[in-house]
């Protein structure tokens, strides 16, 4: 499993997503999301690849089998690392999930790792029983949905790192826990709510951290990736 800081590239448009890249000189894992692909579709996908970065196509599909399983079969033909789903669709959506993902990939080329959210790093564990009323603990949720996810084929999941060791050590160390919620203990937390600096995520045994504003929101973006790459890593 390579390790790798993956920075979320949260930008309103193409000129401020360049404006970000450019500064960088190394080839970088990046996310993303619904704000960027909304607003740029497919061609921001295009740009990133022809720089040679990694990519994470984070759009969170959540619907009908049906539907997801068509959707992962465009997303496919993108040629992305990696893309995501919630588990709360359920162990037949994310089957669906990976089927589309597979008859969408071209001969020859690897699928994208598929990986499901659990629970998001913005749920403290009283919402998530008051507001989305389940009736367990935070950590016990996340470990039930991560093996629905495993058992629906996907390759891992998206939680905080506070659950990660648990998650490897029940579903072994080749289920990828990609963790999002970074932040610097000096950083304010914003709408995160399960939050663990690159450190002990990396004692905690995270494969992946997501790091958006600690990073696109530094004096110097391109420092503040390097010191949280060696914090990480541990280097
Ligand atoms: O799937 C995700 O990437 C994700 C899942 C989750 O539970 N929490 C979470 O914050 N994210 C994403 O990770 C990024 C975190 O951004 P910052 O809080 O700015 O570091 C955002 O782009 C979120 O959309």
């Amino acid at each position: 499993m390579n390790k790798a800081v993956i920075i979320a590239l949260d930008f309103k448009n193409f000129e401020e997503t360049k404006a970000f890249i450019d500064q960088f000189e190394e080839s970088l894992y990046v996310k993303v999301g619904m704000e960027l692909f909304y607003a740029e579709g497919p061609q921001i996908i295009k740009y990133l690849k022809e720089k040679n970065h990694k990519i994470f196509l984070d759009l969170k599909l959540h619907d009908i089998p049906n539907t997801v399983k068509s959707a992962m079969k465009n997303l496919a033909r993108l040629g992305v690392d990696m893309v995501n789903v919630h588990a709360a669709g359920t162990i037949p959506m994310m089957k669906a999930a990976v089927e589309g993902l597979i008859e969408g990939t071209p001969e020859g080329e690897n699928r994208p790792l598929c990986i499901a959210v659990t629970q998001l790093t913005s749920t403290s564990e009283e919402m998530m029983q008051e507001q989305i009323l389940i009736n367990e603990t935070l950590p016990n949720t996340v470990l039930k949905y991560a093996q629905f996810t495993k058992e629906a084929g996907l390759d891992g999941i998206v939680c905080s790192a506070l659950e990660t060791k648990e998650i490897h050590e029940k579903l072994g160390l080749d289920f990828v826990t990609c963790t999002p919620g970074i932040r610097q203990a000096s950083d304010s937390v914003d709408d995160q709510k399960r939050v663990v600096t690159p450190e002990k995520a990396r004692e905690l045994g995270s494969d992946y951290i997501v790091v958006g504003r600690s990073i696109t929101r530094a004096q110097n973006p391109v420092e503040t990736y390097q010191l949280i790459n060696k914090q990480f890593l541990g280097l």
